[in-house]
């Protein structure tokens, strides 16, 4: 149903009214989208008022960036587009990151941005924040958009969304500019003007021979693997996902936010046996996951010494032999092809030779136990994997809850240490590795989904949204966050040897983020032991009360750059040292 904005008053000519605040407020409603993520300012705050007005639940945050990784990844668990809201040239370009890296990670999500009149930036006259905003967000985002009239809003966001979750998904950018807020038409041309998007992401079904090429390349493997990706995960094609695999019986690696499509425990998941699995293996199955460096590419040191056939299903065409040949591509939607695998498996498939799959199954059990004593150990103050042993306990317990993950070693250490019981589940920092998603992602994971969120913060990682636990609780949400706390980046034990200053790579000693919390009205606990963190996390989730928990960990606990070790280059000067 349309809002009207008023009735024109001239006598005998009354007629309904709309405007461009009303037509922006309907087509979102008519295309379902009843979420915005939104730092409010000139020219949009009466847009949010508007929208909050007629329904729309508007979620405020302290900060853009924040505001655009809660979009992003609202789009990531709902497959529909998650939309920031902003104000003009600053307050765009502080989304602009987060458009970028929903466009990295192929979530879909739509950063739409006030800005200053056409006629006066165009001339650069010096407009109020004036800024070629499309211009800027073009090279980083799948499609950008202006919409100049009125008549044209229901256009441009049918456009934006289409963009955003259609083929391989990611962020479009909606620019529009202050004067179209105010425009005015009649409510009739207003009405007829918008558009119910249908279909907006069509399935792609994938042509039959290269379903067939595939089954053949894999059933042939003596040593095959899958690995799935979080475009795997974001297909919500899960009971086909887990059919396949089940009855191909080919052991699974889950990317990082993949894990838990299949439980970490099934006895399929090679992901305790990752070295061995990439070394080893013959014939590679990608399911929505990228040859790029998470996987070193799909060659060199990590791949072993035997040729590899890989075997790619993706959306994106292009995506096919970006790093590698790919002897047997398939374009499709992951749903789509998965289920086509299904029904062309036929019932005589037989599962890879047993040599394989037990040697995965011993690494695998090698693995885990060597890790399992370190994780029950009751140390103060804590290191990594006592304080993760705690937190995978939780996890164990509590399968619904949403892990938001970032940082260095917290996010290397959690990764491996927490296993995941249901899709969808770990939510962390993608493709780029990136620092911030952290109180963004997590407000948006337990707003789209209503289940408790649990986020293990690096302190450094945490720095970057920390603001936003004033947002956790003016909004009441179920997020305890527990910031691993060694007093630095890597380590808080760095000294720099030049002058007074602090090294470059530590922060405040024994500083108390539980208090930050304290000042909003949540709840704060410093732990120092595991025994504390247990008690404070346990509280949490069953509370449900925003919690941000200080776990203090040996300062001298933590490694440089986690596992990404060769991409932090060091000067041939520095080795000489
Ligand atoms: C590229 C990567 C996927 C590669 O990681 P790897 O260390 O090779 O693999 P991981 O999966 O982390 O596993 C490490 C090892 O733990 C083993 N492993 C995994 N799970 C388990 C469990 N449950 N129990 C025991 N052992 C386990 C796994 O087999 C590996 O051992 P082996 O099999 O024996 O090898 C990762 O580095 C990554 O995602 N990096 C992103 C880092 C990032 O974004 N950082 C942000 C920047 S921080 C700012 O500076």
């Amino acid at each position: 149903m349309l809002n009207t904005a008023t009735k024109s008053e001239a006598p005998g000519t009354e007629q309904e009214l709309t405007d461009g605040f009303h037509l922006v407020i309907d087509a979102l409603k008519l295309n379902g989208i009843n979420t915005i993520y939104n730092v409010p300012g000139i020219p949009i705050t009466d847009l949010g008022r508007m929208a909050q007005a007629a329904g729309i639940r508007v979620i405020s945050f302290r900060h853009e960036q924040n505001a655009g990784y809660a979009a992003g990844i609202a789009g990531y668990l709902t497959k529909k587009p998650g939309v920031c809201l902003t104000v003009s040239a600053p307050g765009f370009l502080n989304g602009l990151t987060a458009l970028a890296h929903a466009t990295t990670n192929c979530y879909p999500m739509i950063l739409v941005s006030g800005s200053s009149e056409r006629e006066i930036v165009d001339l650069q006259q010096g407009d109020y924040e004036e800024m070629d905003q499309l211009a800027i967000a073009k090279p980083l985002c799948k499609a950008a958009y202006r919409v100049l009239h009125a008549q044209d809003i229901g256009i441009g966001f049918a456009r934006a969304i289409r963009a955003a979750v259609s083929g391989r998904p990611g962020g479009v950018y909606l620019d529009l500019p202050a004067k179209l807020f105010g425009q005015v038409m009649s409510a009739d041309a207003g009405r007829k003007s918008l558009v119910k998007v249908i279909d907006a992401a069509p399935a792609q079904i994938p042509s039959p021979a290269s379903v067939k090429r595939a089954l053949d390349v894999l059933k042939s493997a003596k040593r095959p693997l899958i690995i799935l990706g979080k475009g795997a995960a974001y297909a919500q094609a899960d009971e086909e996902i887990k059919n396949f695999v089940e009855k191909s019986g080919v052991p699974f690696l889950p990317m990082s936010m993949a894990k838990g499509l299949l439980p970490d425990t099934h006895p399929q998941c090679a992901g305790a046996a990752r070295s061995t699995v990439l070394k080893e293996s013959e014939v590679v199955l990608l399911i929505g996951a990228r040859l790029n460096w998470l996987l070193s590419h799909g060659k060199g040191k990590s791949w072993g010494e035997a040729p590899k056939k890989f075997i790619q299903v993706d959306i994106e065409p292009r995506e096919m032999d970006s790093n590698v040949e790919i002897v047997a591509p398939v374009v499709g939607d992951i749903g789509s092809v998965v289920s086509a695998f299904n029904q062309a498996m036929g019932a005589g498939w037989t599962a890879p030779p047993a040599e394989w799959t037990k040697a995965i199954s011993s690494k695998r059990e090698e693995n885990v136990a060597k890790m399992a004593p370190k994780l029950m150990n009751n140390k103060s103050p804590m290191d990594y994997h006592g304080a993760l042993g705690v937190l995978k306990n939780v996890i164990k317990e509590y399968p619904e809850a949403i892990l938001v993950n970032e940082g260095a070693n917290t996010l290397d250490l959690a990764r491996g240490v927490i296993d995941m019981y249901r899709p969808r589940k770990r939510l962390d920092v993608g493709t780029w590795g990136v620092m911030g998603i952290g109180m963004g992602q997590a407000i948006a994971a337990a707003l789209e989904t209503g289940h408790p969120v649990l986020a293990v913060e690096g302190d450094s990682a945490f720095g970057f949204s920390g603001m936003e636990v004033e947002t956790i609780c003016r909004y009441n949400l179920p997020i305890c966050v527990v910031i691993f706390n060694n007093d630095g980046i890597y380590r808080g034990t760095d000294v720099n040897g030049a002058n007074a200053d602090p090294a470059t790579t530590v922060f405040v000693k024994g500083a108390r983020y539980d208090k930050m919390m304290e000042a909003f009205g949540g709840i704060g606990v410093n732990a120092t032991s595991p025994d504390e963190l247990k008690r404070a996390v346990n509280e949490a989730m069953k509370s449900g009360k925003p919690t941000l928990i200080n776990a203090v960990i040996d300062p001298a606990a933590g490694s440089e750059s986690g596992r990404i070790g060769n991409l932090n280059p060091q000067s041939v000067l520095q080795k000489k040292k």
